[in-house]
């Protein structure tokens, strides 16, 4: 029997991308709930139960909602949301982290799908605390542009609306209280005493994330070139389909974030010299951001190749 999966918010902008993965997959079975219900809890519940496994692409606390309602044992759960990814008892959906952390993916119960910014954020960075090259307690800083499909439905109205402000033409920083809801994962799941201060940065354009990380090489372990942190990434994702580490430099002198828009795989971009080092991860936010990433983590609780329905 085909296992069955339910979109739980799938008029968003996350689930409309995680069914477009699907809809012509024909080693699942998806449960469609009736349009006039999608917001009826008892139905909800209902296709909840009765799926083996749920996307959940709501706000926090209709994500926390979803998960009261799941009382069979073979209901299992991928939430895009930002409620539970530093929650007990949960997965963190980035299985090419180690061993341990794709074990976890493929026995969850419970998925916490990562944060896209998040997600360029401890993909250099998690291997680089765990080998010890970076010291835990090296006070990071990390800037994130991104696309505005980041900010869902009520971003994508006002950038394409006609009454658009004219300054929204142009880049725009935000998360200046610098407690981004980003934050607590991106510090736990890469074990860090402190968090990274964090600048993310929204553009006029759809969709494509650069998150980049500067590092003076003093402040780590062994005084590393930017060549030797380079290299420690191509040795830790080697092998790996859908992280790439590009080879050392960048063939052009500028980097645009929306190199991998369209794309369900991140490409990590390492620059520098003796003294200093930045890492760019290039990736979609609605790609390994989001929906690509959720069907990634799908692929491996039910035993399918991880990328299957994947564009890389
Ligand atoms: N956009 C992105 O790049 C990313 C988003 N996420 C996260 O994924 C989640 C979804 O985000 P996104 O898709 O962007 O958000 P959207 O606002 O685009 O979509 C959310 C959807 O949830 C629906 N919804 C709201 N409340 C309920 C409810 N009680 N029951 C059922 N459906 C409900 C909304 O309905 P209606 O259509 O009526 O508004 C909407 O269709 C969020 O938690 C977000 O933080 C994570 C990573 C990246
Ligand atoms: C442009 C924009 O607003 N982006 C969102 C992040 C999107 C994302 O990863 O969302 P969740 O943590 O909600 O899952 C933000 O920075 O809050």
């Amino acid at each position: 029997m085909k296992p069955k999966v339910y979109i739980d918010g799938k008029e968003g902008t996350t689930g409309l991308q995680i069914y477009d993965r699907l809809a012509s997959r024909d080693d699942i079975e998806l449960l469609l709930i009736d349009e006039t219900k999608r917001k009826d809890p008892d139905e909800r519940k209902k296709l909840i139960n009765a799926a083996d496994i749920t996307f959940l692409c709501l706000p926090d606390a209709a994500a926390k909602e979803a998960v009261s309602f799941v009382e069979k044992d073979s209901a299992r759960i991928i939430d895009a949301s930002t409620a539970h990814r530093t929650a007990p008892g949960w997965a963190y959906g980035i299985p090419e982290l180690s061993a341990a952390h794709k074990y976890a993916v493929v026995n969850a119960k419970f998925t916490a799908n990562p944060g896209c910014h998040a997600s360029g954020f401890v993909i250099p960075v998690y291997p680089l605390v765990a080998s010890g090259m970076i010291p835990k307690e090296t006070p990071l800083t990390v800037f994130s542009l991104t696309g505005y499909s980041g900010g869902g439905k009520k971003m994508i109205a006002e950038y394409e609306s006609p009454e658009k402000p004219e300054l929204y033409n142009t880049p725009r920083i935000y998360g200046l209280s610098l407690k981004h809801k980003h934050l607590p994962e991106m510090q736990k799941i890469c074990g860090l005493d402190i968090p990274p201060v964090f600048c993310p940065i929204v553009d006029d354009y759809y969709k494509g994330m650069a998150v980049t990380v500067m590092l003076q090489n003093s402040m780590l372990k062994g005084n590393p070139t930017a060549k030797d942190i380079h290299g420690a990434l191509a040795a830790h994702y080697d092998g790996k389909k859908v992280i790439k580490v590009h080879p050392f430099g960048y063939e052009d002198p500028m980097i645009a974030a929306g190199t991998m828009a369209g794309k369900d795989s991140m490409e990590l971009v390492v620059n520098g010299h003796e003294g200093q080092t930045i890492i760019t991860a290039l990736f979609d936010n609605l790609g390994k951001g989001a929906s690509g990433a959720a069907v990634e983590n799908m692929n491996l609780m039910l035993g399918f190749e991880e990328t299957a329905g994947l564009n890389l």
